[in-house]
């Protein structure tokens, strides 16, 4: 019977050797994979699987050692087995094995190290990624700002040369030459020193003729000087605009030199194309120019390509012709592109050479056409992809000069006819583009037609008129120099100029006139204030006269209270007094007969005066039915001058009498009999009144001042009415007003002229008061009617006059007697 014990140990001893066995073969495989692994150098990808790897691989190369030297430490136990012989070799190799993975061990060890600093250095952080960006979105910005920067340096550069003027001209005068200065010829132009823009001219007949153009080139500066000048136009081809650059002038005074040059001395031509490549250098990154050059002349009206071979100008007809886009184009002309200064130079000199020429008595080698060089400036900004193409125009005009002068004939006469007529259409168009006419003439010669594009609108134009310094010459510098002055006087830059001038005028004016509206309105507001202050202080005076007024209206009040108290008193005591008058018979109060027969009659008591309306020179024609009527009460009396007594009749008013001379009306009152006793108390009685004017419908309302005044003049001379006007009237009255005499003659009827001749009633006996009864309607009107005298109310009274009677009468005659 096998012992269960047993079975379970040697399967497990099995199960050793076959996991110990595994364990190796595995353990070979493992380092197998490392050694290729690094072999292979392929750590990069396999470096994560690695590390798992080796931590896994390393747990188990630990237990196969540790397998193994457990199995063999039971092999040299069991050395003395029978086994011993097999299991040797075995064993040895297992050793030699174990050693062999140590060292593999330690090397894989070394080169973990090694992988690790190399992921470590290698690796591509988050912060990097956030740089990158970063610098991403600065590129952007900073391409933003580059492209607006770049289109106002474009806009400010281009209002700079506006403002300089799009046609601008330049003089530049060539030196004596060699064979002038021999024969002695002295320069008759004369340059302001201190001035760069201004020469003279000394005429034939020595008088002196004064230009000014935009710069003035003397003989000596040189071509370098020139184009300094000339260069700022040049940037505006580069920046998308079309210039025209051309020289005038008569024949020998330096066109082709100032344009073409010499060798040693270049011109504005090549210089120009130096510049544009230099520029474009200058822009490169940022801007891709590309230039093309053509060159081609204007002869006998005929357009010939300088840059062709002789053979085929035969064969091409060149003619301009408007492209697609409104420009003006010559179809088949050739475009060299040009990559350097070198190869420009070329160009121009095939094209110099291909010119037409010929010798006139003004120059030898005169050119006999006009010589455009057109060079062509495509560009394109490499940050927006935007292109512009432009065209510059470099042109050396055919010679001015007149043709009898220099002795043409033939074909020269035809030449020179062609080349004035097309310089004269020039002068057309410029004349009209600078009085912005609404036709430019282009067409009328091909210069001008080819032209087209390159002169006016906003295209900038440079001229250079070339004068000679010869006396001989002096002719037909006056005709270039005049010609240029009325380009540069009358075009557009100028122009322009002289409208902001203007503009700039205008606005001073208006900050003038502003000036002097703001004092005008500063002294205004000024008297205003004064005015305010005036009204103010005036106001106050107003009110405290009010003031016043109003006491004095007060007073007033008062008094003619106590008057009316002291009048009706008085009536009483007259009353009484009456009483036993009646039952007897009327007695003349006692009077000394001398007073008595000195006194007159009273008019009438108070209630009866007649209004002064009344009282008129207007008096109704005598009637008979009139004289019951009115008795022989009034009698009037004519001015001094007629001084003749109507007694008891009114005399009728002449019309001579309605004029405006004062009155004097004398009214006699008689009573023939008072109504109570039927006696007669007083004969009769006079009264003289004085009116100023005779007013029918006007009530006749006289102030003191008037009546005293009116007084004056009618009895001027009377000492006691100059101390009535000189007394105070308010004084007078308050003294006269309570004093028992001045009560009884106030009862008299009062009018202005009674109230002068006052004193002749002032002893009217009061008796007949009570027993008198008027019968003229007039003064039984004056009953119910009385006036009203008061200092006080001189205004109110020129409006109404009519205030009731019992405030009034007693006053008034006290008042002004
Ligand atoms: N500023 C200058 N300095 C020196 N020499 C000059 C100057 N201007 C002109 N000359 C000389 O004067 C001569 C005539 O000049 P150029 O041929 O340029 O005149 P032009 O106006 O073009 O004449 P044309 O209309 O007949 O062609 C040349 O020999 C030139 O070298």
């Amino acid at each position: 019977m096998e012992d269960p014990m047993v079975d379970m140990l040697s399967e497990e001893f099995e199960r050793i050797v076959l996991d110990s066995a595994r364990k190796r073969s595995s353990a070979d495989k493992s380092s197998g994979v490392v050694e290729s692994a690094f072999e292979n150098g392929d750590l990069n990808e396999g470096v994560s699987e690695m590390g798992g790897k080796k931590e896994s691989c390393s747990s188990e190369i630990q237990e196969n050692e540790d397998s193994i030297c457990r199995s063999g430490e039971e092999n040299e136990k069991d050395e003395s087995s029978p086994d011993q012989g097999q299991t040797l070799p075995i064993l040895r190799k297992i050793l030699h094995l174990s050693s062999n993975m140590q060292d593999l061990k330690r090397e894989y060890a070394l080169l973990a190290d090694a992988v690790k600093g190399f992921r470590t250095d290698s690796y591509v952080g988050p912060e990097c990624f956030e740089k990158f960006e970063y610098m991403a979105n600065e590129y952007d910005q900073l391409k933003k700002k580059y492209l607006r920067e770049s289109q106002d340096r474009k806009r400010l550069y281009n209002e700079v040369i506006e403002l300089r003027g799009n046609i601008r001209v330049f003089c530049r005068c060539r030196p004596l030459n060699a064979e002038e200065i021999e024969k002695g010829s002295v320069s008759v132009i004369e340059f302001e020193t201190s001035l760069d823009n201004e020469l003279q001219v000394t005429c034939s007949d020595s008088s002196k003729k004064n230009f000014r153009f935009d710069h003035v080139f003397k003989p000596e500066d040189s071509q370098e000087a020139v184009f300094a000048q000339t260069k700022p136009i040049i940037t505006s081809v580069l920046d998308g605009y079309n210039v025209c650059i051309f020289a005038y002038g008569q024949t020998g005074t330096g066109k082709t030199f100032t344009m073409e040059g010499t060798q040693q001395d270049r011109g504005v031509n090549y210089r120009t194309l130096e510049e544009l490549f230099r520029m474009s250098e200058e822009r490169n990154g940022v801007m891709k120019y590309d230039l093309f050059v053509s060159m081609l002349e204007v002869y006998n009206e005929k357009i010939r390509d300088l840059l062709l071979d002789n053979n085929d100008q035969t064969i091409k007809k060149l003619e301009v012709k408007q492209a697609a886009d409104g420009t003006q184009e010559v179809p088949g002309l050739v475009e060299s592109h040009v990559f350097s200064t070198q190869e420009v130079w070329e160009i121009l000199k095939r094209g110099s050479r291909a010119r037409s020429v010929g010798s006139t008595s003004a120059n030898e080698l005169s050119s006999r056409s006009h010589c455009l060089l057109r060079v062509t400036v495509k560009g394109e900004n490499l940050v927006n992809g935007q292109k512009t193409r432009s065209h510059l125009w470099m042109v050396d005009l055919a010679g001015s000069e007149r043709v009898g002068r220099i002795e043409a004939e033939g074909e020269r006469l035809k030449e020179s006819q062609f080349i004035n007529k097309s310089l004269s259409a020039l002068g057309d168009v410029i004349s009209a583009l600078a009085s912005k006419s609404a036709h430019i003439p282009y067409r009328n010669s091909k210069l001008t037609h080819m032209l087209q594009s390159s002169l006016g609108g906003d295209c900038k134009t440079l001229m250079f008129v070339q004068i000679s310094p010869h006396p001989s010459d002096v002719g037909e510098t006056l005709c270039s120099l005049n010609f240029a002055s009325r380009v540069r006087g009358v075009e557009s830059g100028p122009a322009r100029k002289q409208a902001d001038m203007g503009e700039l005028l205008k606005y001073k004016q208006m900050v003038e006139k502003l000036k002097h509206d703001d004092k005008e309105t500063r002294k205004l507001q000024e008297n205003v204030q004064s005015l305010q202050l005036r009204l103010t202080a005036r106001e106050y005076t107003c009110r405290s006269l009010q003031e016043k007024v109003r006491d004095l209206e007060n007073q007033l009040a008062e008094e003619r209270k106590t008057r009316l108290k002291q009048e009706s008193r008085a009536q009483n005591v007259a009353a009484a007094a009456a009483q036993p008058v009646k039952q007897q018979s009327y007695k003349p109060p006692p009077l000394p007969k001398t007073v008595a027969d000195k006194k007159k009659p009273p008019l009438g008591p108070s209630g009866t005066r007649m209004p002064l309306r009344r009282i008129t020179n207007f008096l109704p024609p005598p009637s008979v039915s009139q004289k019951p009527a009115m008795p022989t009460y009034f009698k009037v009396v004519d001015p001094p001058s007629s001084k003749e007594n109507v007694s008891g009749t009114v005399a009728p008013p002449s019309k001579s009498r309605m004029s405006m001379q004062p009155r004097r009306i004398s009214i006699a009152i008689g009573h023939n009999a008072t109504p109570l006793t039927g006696r007669l108390v007083q004969p009769r009685r006079r009264v003289s009144i004085a009116t100023f004017r005779p007013e029918a419908t006007s009530l006749q309302v006289m102030t003191p001042l008037a009546s005293s005044s009116a007084h004056t003049r009618i009895g001027g001379g009377h000492g006691g009415h100059q101390s009535f006007m000189q007394q105070d009237p308010r004084k007078a009255r308050y003294s006269r007003l309570f004093s028992p005499a001045q009560r009884a003659s106030s009862d008299v009827m009062s009018t202005p002229i009674a109230m002068n001749s006052g004193s002749k009633f002032r002893g009217s006996p009061m008796a007949v008061q009570g027993s008198w009864k008027p019968k003229h309607p007039t003064v039984v009107a004056l009953q119910r009617r009385s006036l009203v005298w008061s200092p006080l109310k001189l205004k109110a009274m020129r409006v109404s006059s009519r205030i009731p009677t019992s405030t009034v009468a007693p006053s008034l005659s006290s008042s002004f007697e």
